[in-house]
């Protein structure tokens, strides 16, 4: 009996691995920044967003629940009205967010019916998570195309967005909704590998951060704007995003989206990108293998005993995909 306690304990303290998370993540929001969805001279990248789809239609086949915010609007609406390369005043941004969004879904929804799959689009600003009610609201239109077998886009709604109510970058945007609809993975496709000590385009020998904390504040130094012109926000807003998702539970990965594919290989448990563990989910999971330690414990010393030091909370997250048995 004892070396079944030992055995048992060893195994329930044990915090899952990197590889195990990836493999048993089951709810993914996966966020593609602009710079992937289009080409040089500002036109769709039709041959990326295919990819793009087989691997998320992959996913799902696995049982994979996935939530996709694309940027790209407003690169894609510059090519279309010749306006390429150029900063726009806010008039003539939310007039190319509008026509490159319609060309955006055009593109998903095309490739997407051919494989028998129809897509949901979700355009979303600060206001729709003001309020309680407005946060079920928009967990509901998610949950309802999920239901149904769409596949949800989600997008800032940049045509009518204004500096009052924006998120102004699609990474935080992915982290609200990782946090509303309690995704267990965040992956944030880019065009670095990953998180590096300094931007690599400025410092050639900056090296990538391969795996730590959501939250861990050196990685705010480290991180700075964007370096292409096309995106928003650069590697600090994903830092920050992966520290906001981290507070209900999610794991971030921050990798690129060039390489071939990588949400796949992620699935499989592969160590590619920067990998940013919730201190949240760590906290739960060994709150939740201990209660399970001291259940094993009663039942091998014959006691029936009710559990008094569990709440709802907690078997919620141990019911969940959240927690591997
Ligand atoms: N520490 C860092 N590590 C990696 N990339 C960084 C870092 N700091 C700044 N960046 C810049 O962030 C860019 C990615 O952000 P961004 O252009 O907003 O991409 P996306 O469109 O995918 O959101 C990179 O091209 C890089 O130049
Ligand atoms: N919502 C904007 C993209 C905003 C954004 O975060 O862009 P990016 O940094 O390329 O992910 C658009 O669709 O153009």
């Amino acid at each position: 009996m004892i070396n079944k306690l030992v055995e048992t304990t060893a195994k329930l303290s044990t915090l899952p691995s990197r590889t195990t998370l990836q493999k048993k993540s089951q709810r993914w929001v996966i966020k593609i920044g602009s710079s992937l969805l289009t080409s040089e001279d500002y036109q769709l990248n039709l041959v990326a967003i295919r990819h793009f789809v087989e691997q998320i239609l992959r996913l799902r086949e696995r049982g994979i629940e996935v939530v996709l915010v694309s940027s790209g609007s407003v690169s894609v609406g510059k090519g279309h009205l010749g306006l390429a390369g150029k900063t726009l005043p806010a008039e003539q941004r939310q007039a190319a967010a509008s026509v490159g969004q319609t060309a955006l879904m055009h593109a998903y929804e095309n490739l997407l019916a051919q494989e028998g799959v129809h897509c949901g689009q979700i355009l979303l600003t600060q206001d729709n998570f003001k309020d309680r009610k407005r946060r079920k609201k928009t967990l509901s239109a998610i949950n309802m195309l999920m239901k149904m077998n769409m596949l949800p886009i989600l997008n800032e709604n940049d045509a009518l967005a204004d500096s009052e109510n924006q998120f102004g970058n699609n990474d935080h945007l992915a982290a609200v909704i990782s946090r509303l609809w309690h995704g267990d993975l965040m992956v944030l496709l880019t065009d670095q590998a990953g998180l590096y000590d300094a931007d690599p385009r400025i410092q050639v020998d900056a090296q990538m951060i391969h795996e730590g904390m959501a939250g861990d504040p050196r990685y705010e130094e480290m991180a700075g704007g964007s370096g292409t012109a096309v995106g928003t926000g650069g590697m600090r807003t994903k830092v920050d995003a992966a520290a906001y998702a981290a507070v209900s539970g999610s794991t971030t990965v921050i990798a690129s989206g060039h390489i071939p594919d990588v949400l796949l290989r992620l699935q499989r448990g592969e160590r590619l990108g920067t990998f940013l563990r919730s201190k949240k989910f760590d906290q739960m999971w060994l709150k939740v293998r201990r209660t399970t330690l001291q259940k094993t414990t009663y039942s091998l010393l014959g006691v029936a005993v009710k559990l008094s030091n569990t709440n709802s909370k907690q078997h919620r997250f141990y019911n969940s995909s959240y927690c591997y048995r």
